[in-house]
């Protein structure tokens, strides 16, 4: 059984409907990765599975529960993190606010998980005590990350972690990534850093009009000529 298993997934904003048919899983310990066109819906699947977006159909089982239409602080208790695309953090508080924040579901702020933030991430440990806002990009997303560690997930959705980071940091931000999957955490991401992401997942999903159109490893990805021309400039 799959730990996080989509299926025939129909997923919309009100009456809107953006997804038809999707179809996903990730398995215990696997780094999967949505690529595809911009408005394909990649992020649309991320909020349904949070339940940020409308659920109009199928299933999204998590460990064999179905949790499709759950408010997103149930989903947060199944320990599901969660890094939006954008305003992911709180500007105007502190770094271990947001951090504190970042454990709101839970009943005490889990120490031993602040700590290991802290050690993953050295330059928030350098500045607990600065607003976010006053982060640069690539410390405010290691921010974000650290908020949704806080919760211990066994699976982390990353929302474009790579979104406006200087070029020169995204290979960084991609290195945390790799780490927070070596040490045990399954990875679910959606990027427009399509072949990078590719090289660095296990297993790809192409999306293109809310709808599937090639799944594979990453790496027959990058190879298949078709996926090539069609979504990663050839
Ligand atoms: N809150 C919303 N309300 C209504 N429509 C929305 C909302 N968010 C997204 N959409 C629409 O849903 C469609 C899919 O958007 P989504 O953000 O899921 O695509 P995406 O593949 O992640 O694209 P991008 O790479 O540009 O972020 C788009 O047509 C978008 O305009």
């Amino acid at each position: 059984m799959s730990l996080l298993e989509v299926v025939d997934l129909d997923a919309g904003y009100g009456d809107l409907q953006v997804l038809s048919g999707v179809d996903i899983h990730v398995d215990d310990g696997e780094y999967v990765t949505i690529v595809g066109p911009n408005g394909a819906g990649k992020s649309t699947v991320m909020k349904t599975i949070v339940g940020i977006a409308t659920c109009l159909g199928g299933s999204i089982e998590y460990r064999g529960t179905d949790i499709a239409g759950m408010a997103p602080e149930e989903v947060a208790h199944e320990r599901i993190g969660y890094v939006p695309q954008s305003d992911n953090v709180f500007p105007t508080l502190t770094v271990e606010e947001n951090l504190r924040l970042g454990a709101y579901v839970l009943d005490e702020v889990p120490q031993d998980r602040k700590r290991e933030v802290y050690d993953r991430f050295p330059a928030l440990a350098d500045r607990p005590g600065e607003d976010a806002g006053s982060l640069s990009g690539g410390q405010q997303q290691m921010l974000a990350m650290g908020c949704a560690l806080m919760l211990d997930p066994d699976v982390l959705l990353l929302d474009e972690p790579s979104a406006g980071l200087a070029p020169d940091l995204v290979d960084d931000m991609f290195d945390r990534v790799d780490e927070i999957n070596d040490a045990g955490t399954t990875i679910l991401m959606v990027e427009q850093n399509a072949k990078e992401a590719l090289r660095r997942c296990d297993r790809g999903y192409v999306l293109a009009n809310g709808q599937n159109r090639y799944e594979d490893d990453g790496d027959a990805l990058l190879d298949d000529e078709e996926v090539r021309r069609e979504f990663l400039g050839g």
